[in-house]
């Protein structure tokens, strides 16, 4: 193996065997998974590699059709202009799996790797077998050296089952190296994240072998990342720290819910609790938003994901001490939705509600794990009528995931629940509006033309704390929200204005 110059790429001896040690010849990737860090990670280096070839292909012929289309599958911030402008040119969408394994110099593995919902870790082991399906697919296909690249989450050893699985399914004189390489966007702001992360972490094998692959990938991020903020650990170092960020992220927001309790119970504020304690520069002030819980299609699982780590390590101080942050997110969202049910004089039944949003957060279309979903449950077995609108959820979404949680048909969910197309829809003739995410539009709504539309006495349950509640007041709603004693009700069972 060496070492030379070729617009600064590494090579490996191998290479000319490849076609690729040629410095004219063209550098290239392959991502299986078109999902939300597939399509946005590759998408972000073709736009800043030109000279890298880089196929994302997917198992999903609609999704790469979408994917090739003017409607993306997914909505992301920023993400259809660079689209528009590197699609076909050095970004492909394809379904040609074979294809772009086989001209690949490195292949990122981003599929989903849900927790298992079967057999032995049922509800908290991590599903790897859409990973160890895409390992068979390379070891199949694959006819030159590759280096394969964990992107996905994947518990601590599971580079060892991919290399395993290579190894013994491989075409003859084909070579390997495995690397780790979380991907710590968030939805939402997933383009600045990949364009300016915090750090790029890749873990490999200590040999010579290992460092050169974690050379090659790392070249491809110097194309815009400032070198020092590239990480180089071991493989399983770089795969539990992964895990350990999310939990770290979610462990704070199950921290600051618990506090949101005790500041109902107490006049204290969270909001100014979480400022004046985020002050302290060895906290930090982000991600201690209270809130009606997390969501998301990660936190749960890669906190389980560790839990199970903890359990089959027989480490069950550990695993005890990581489940509360899963336990307090559970009870928030009851929690939540009690506060709504209690303040509405301890009925919903028949009542309007108006729910506003959905998805898990403000700025994106997944609804995958949403606190919304678990509120929108509780009130339903109450018997409420739910009003819900999203700006960017569709109404499929929304039944299909009702569905799955109440275990009703579309068909029965429809005498309980109608999708309205906008917040004012939703609020007319309700007896609450419930805040479930924090879309910034929720914030410029015309609330006096609201309240106007409203049965009376109108009540405000924010769930995201993003509402100008005094205001509100004045206008005569009842507030309520998430970690402030409610200051609030001077106005309940006032006449109507
Ligand atoms: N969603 C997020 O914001 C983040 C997710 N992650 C991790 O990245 C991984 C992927 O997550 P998402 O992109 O959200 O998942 P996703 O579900 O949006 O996309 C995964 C894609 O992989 C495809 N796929 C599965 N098996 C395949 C195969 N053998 N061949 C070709 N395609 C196949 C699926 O059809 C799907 O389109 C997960 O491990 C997740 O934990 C990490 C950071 C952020
Ligand atoms: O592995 C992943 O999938 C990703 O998970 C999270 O990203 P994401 O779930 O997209 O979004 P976040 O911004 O982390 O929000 C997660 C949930 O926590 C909630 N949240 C966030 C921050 C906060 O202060 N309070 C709060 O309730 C959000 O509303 C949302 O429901 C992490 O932030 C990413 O670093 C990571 O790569």
């Amino acid at each position: 193996m060496t070492s030379n110059d070729n617009d600064g790429m590494p090579t490996f001896s191998g290479d000319e065997k490849n076609g690729h040690g040629d410095e004219h010849s063209t550098f290239r990737i392959c991502c299986i998974g078109a999902g939300y860090v597939g399509g946005p990670t590759c998408a972000i280096i073709a736009s800043k590699c030109p000279h890298i070839k880089v196929t994302v292909v997917d198992v999903s012929a609609d999704r790469i059709a979408a994917w090739n289309s003017d409607h993306l599958p997914l909505f992301e911030p920023g993400l259809e202009d660079i689209i528009k402008t590197i699609r076909n040119r050095n970004l492909f969408f394809s379904t040609d799996t074979k294809k772009a394994i086989q001209e690949a110099d490195l292949i990122f593995i981003s599929v989903n790797t849900p927790t298992k919902s079967y057999g032995f870790g049922n509800g908290r082991a991590p599903d790897l077998r859409y990973v160890e399906e895409a390992a068979r697919q390379i070891a199949h296909t694959a006819t030159s050296n590759k280096i394969v690249v964990e992107k996905s989450t994947v518990p601590v050893n599971a580079a060892e089952s991919i290399k395993t699985i290579l190894k013994t399914n491989k075409q003859p004189g084909v070579c390997y190296q495995v690397l780790s390489n979380p991907e710590f966007l968030a939805e939402g702001s997933a383009i600045c994240d990949l364009l300016a992360p915090d750090r790029v972490l890749i873990g490999g094998d200590e040999s010579i072998d290992g460092s050169l692959a974690i050379k090659k990938l790392s070249w491809v991020y110097e194309h815009w990342v400032p070198k020092e903020r590239i990480l180089t650990t071991n493989t399983w170092s770089s795969e539990l720290s992964k895990l350990v960020a999310n939990a770290f992220l979610a462990q704070r927001i199950s921290s600051i819910n618990t506090i949101s309790a005790v500041c109902e119970a107490t006049g204290a504020s969270v909001s100014e609790v979480a400022k004046a304690v985020g002050l302290d520069s060895r906290i930090g002030s982000k991600f201690l938003n209270a809130s009606v819980g997390f969501g998301g299609s990660c936190f749960q699982k890669d906190v389980y994901n560790l839990i199970y780590l903890a359990e089959s390590l027989k480490l069950e101080p550990v695993a005890q001490y990581w489940l509360q942050v899963i336990k307090i997110n559970d009870w928030q969202r009851e929690r939540f939705a009690h506060m709504i049910v209690q303040n509405l004089f301890g009925s919903v039944s028949g009542k309007k509600i108006a729910i506003l949003g959905f998805a898990f957060k403000k700025d994106t279309a997944d609804t995958r794990e949403s606190s919304s979903i678990y509120v929108c449950r509780y009130l339903l077995a109450e018997g409420a009528s739910l009003h819900i609108y999203d700006p960017k959820v569709s109404m499929q979404r929304i039944f299909l995931d009702l569905s799955e949680q109440t275990g009703k048909s579309e068909a029965e969910l429809r005498n309980h629940v109608r999708i309205a197309t906008d917040a004012y829809e939703a609020a007319k003739e309700s007896h609450a509006l419930v805040i479930c995410t924090e879309w910034d539009e929720f914030k410029k709504l015309d609330y006096p033309l609201i309240y106007s539309t409203m049965k009376k006495p109108s009540f405000i349950f924010d769930g995201r704390i993003i509402l100008d509640h005094d205001q509100l007041i004045s206008l005569g709603f009842n507030v309520f929200c998430i970690g402030q004693k409610p200051p609030i009700n001077k106005y309940l069972n006032q006449s109507p204005r």
